[in-house]
């Protein structure tokens, strides 16, 4: 299977960190059997920031499901770091939209980042500075000591990602992670990713409806096609690593990008209605 192209700067040669290979995924019993995955091939490298994005109801959420081990999908597999995907894996750590959900009302902050720490052969005051840590590098330091309830929706969702960070995945898998929180939270978000990669040198997958945050954020865009999905297209995103939300959204070349992104969605939502 052709290997994709690095991120730039990523030395083609390089194996791929997540490879996912061939995966099919199939909803149901016999009677209300429903083909979501249809044979997705993915891969990605080291470093690099992947936003996917697709028509609604493509299968994002079901693809990221199974690529993190919380789904065993129909057919195919997800390699992670050479080995496969059978259970969520050590190495990846998740953010979802709803951050309320994901943190617990009851501890602090600072407990909240430190708690997936808790499982490991990690001492009181390593796990303590590791939080402190993904708690500055998301600008809440001094709301450690508070609880997830007294704070906004978005300073809620920065604590999902330094707890993310604290625990040093090796690749995020983001989905939807701003989608419940207003534009002006969204963007100093999207801002909060790209500079958290950078300070991390993460490996970022991020599933997003929002075609200006996937060209904005991503090193490449993979397009999804409409249900049952493939990946119709893989783009890259060469606009640089040093982006801004007023010059790099202006640019001629951040307007062509999300043009091409967008047609390339429209055209299979509008495949699907007329298959309908
Ligand atoms: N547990 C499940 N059982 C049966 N069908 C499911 C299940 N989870 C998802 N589906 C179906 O699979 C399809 C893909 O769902 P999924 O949530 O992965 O898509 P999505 O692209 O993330 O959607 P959206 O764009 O609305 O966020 C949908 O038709 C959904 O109804």
């Amino acid at each position: 299977m052709p290997s994709t192209p690095a991120a730039p700067g990523v030395p083609p040669e390089q194996p791929p960190l997540i490879s996912v290979r061939g995966l099919v995924k199939r909803y149901g019993t016999k009677d209300t059997d429903r083909l979501v995955l249809d044979g997705v091939d993915l891969d990605v490298h080291k470093g690099q920031l992947v936003c996917i994005v697709g028509p609604s109801g493509a299968g994002k959420t079901t693809l990221l499901r199974c690529m993190s081990g919380l789904l065993a999908p129909t057919a195919g597999e997800t390699v992670l770091e050479g080995v496969t995907v059978t259970a969520p894996p050590p190495a990846l750590a998740l953010v979802f939209q709803d951050y309320s959900r994901s943190l617990m009302p009851w501890m602090s902050v600072r407990k909240n980042v430190e708690l997936p720490l808790l499982g490991k052969q990690i001492s009181k005051n390593e796990r303590r500075r590791r939080a402190d840590e993904a708690l500055a590098a998301v600008g809440l330091t001094g709301s450690r000591g508070q609880y997830p309830w007294q704070l906004s929706g978005g300073m809620q969702q920065r604590v999902a990602i330094a707890r993310a960070l604290a625990y040093r995945p090796h690749a995020l898998i983001m989905d939807e992670p701003f989608a419940s929180v207003d534009a002006q939270t969204r963007a100093d978000l999207e801002d909060l990713t790209l500079q958290v990669r950078e300070m991390y040198e993460m490996t970022v997958i991020l599933v997003t409806h929002d075609i200006d945050e996937a060209v904005y954020l991503g090193d490449e865009v993979v397009v999804l096609s409409g249900s049952p999905t493939r990946v119709r297209e893989r783009i890259t995103i060469d606009l640089g690593r040093s982006r801004d939300q007023l010059t790099t959204k202006s640019t001629p070349e951040f307007v062509a990008l999300r043009g091409q992104v967008l047609q390339l969605i429209r055209r299979d939502r509008y495949a699907t209605r007329t298959a309908d």
